[in-house]
């Protein structure tokens, strides 16, 4: 654990202290890297990031274990398009650019190891990545991948779900140095019929006993209503599936993250 924060760290809980200011929780949008196309993801990512505090941007991977089908083929179509992890990072950088908002990568391991850690790190450093949302990293086992993201100034973020025992929570949770990302239900990504989120107030109320960064809930989250649930007992909220459907149904994206964005305030 380093004493002193990196600059990734610090710009993400800015952007949470900003949304707590306004008496909202942090909307977070995700977008799968080159989804629909290497050309038509900046447009997407534009809209997304005029509503949101903190953009998720995933890295397209072949054996997405943590994601429901709608994920999954956006992962799909994307690698199809030719974009790489590499070309990710790249889009990222060009995001980068025009945008000021924190940027998390949601990455598995695999492509981190695919590139090599280091030179991974590096590329994420330069093309102004904040933070990793790590889904397949127990943060009691790959040191290595904690440390250089540290040393390259990145935040790290690791997952809870309803089913992590106490101990589990108390591990993760002070291994976080960006957020803390709580999974709403046990099982993957995607939007389901009604709400899903009865378990995750018992789950907050665990986590804040052990975080010292913010919390944020993602899995199942689609429209204002069901943000506004999460955004009551949560410091952040995350959509992902839901952007990826408007996307695919040629729906306005920019609005859809208004709505949701809305819903973010208490
Ligand atoms: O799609 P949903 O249900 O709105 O959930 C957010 C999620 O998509 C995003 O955070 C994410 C995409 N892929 C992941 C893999 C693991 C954990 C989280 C993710």
């Amino acid at each position: 654990m380093t004493a002193t924060l990196t600059r990734g760290a610090e710009r993400i809980h800015a952007a949470f202290a900003r949304a707590r200011a306004g008496n909202r929780a942090a909307f977070i949008p995700f977008m799968t890297g080159g989804f629909p196309s290497a050309a038509g993801f900046p447009a997407v990512a534009d809209a997304l990031l005029a509503h949101a505090d903190i953009l998720e941007v995933g890295i397209p991977y072949s054996d997405p274990l943590g994601d429901g089908p709608t994920i999954q083929r956006a992962s799909e179509q994307a690698l199809a398009g030719g974009t790489s992890t590499r070309r990710t990072l790249e889009l990222v950088r060009d995001l980068r650019r025009r945008h000021d908002t924190p940027i998390a990568l949601m990455t598995y391991v695999n492509p981190i190891y695919a590139v090599g850690p280091r030179e991974f790190m590096r590329l994420a450093q330069e093309a102004g990545v904040d933070g990793l949302i790590l889904p397949d990293l127990p943060p009691d086992q790959d040191l290595e991948i904690a440390d250089l993201a540290a040393e390259h100034g990145l935040a790290v973020t690791f997952l809870i779900a309803p089913t992590s025992t106490p101990e589990r929570v108390k591990l993760v949770a002070e291994a976080c140095t960006g957020f803390l990302y709580a999974v709403s239900v046990t099982g993957v990504t995607g939007t389901r019929e009604g709400s899903a989120l009865a378990e995750v107030p018992a789950m907050l109320a665990l986590a804040r006993q052990h975080a010292r960064v913010p919390v944020a809930v993602g899995f199942g989250v689609k429209d204002a209503a069901t943000a506004r649930q999460v955004a009551s007992v949560a410091d952040g909220v995350v959509v992902g599936s839901a952007f990826i459907q408007a996307v695919q149904g040629g729906q306005d994206v920019g609005a859809l993250a208004a709505e949701i964005a809305a819903g973010c305030g208490r």
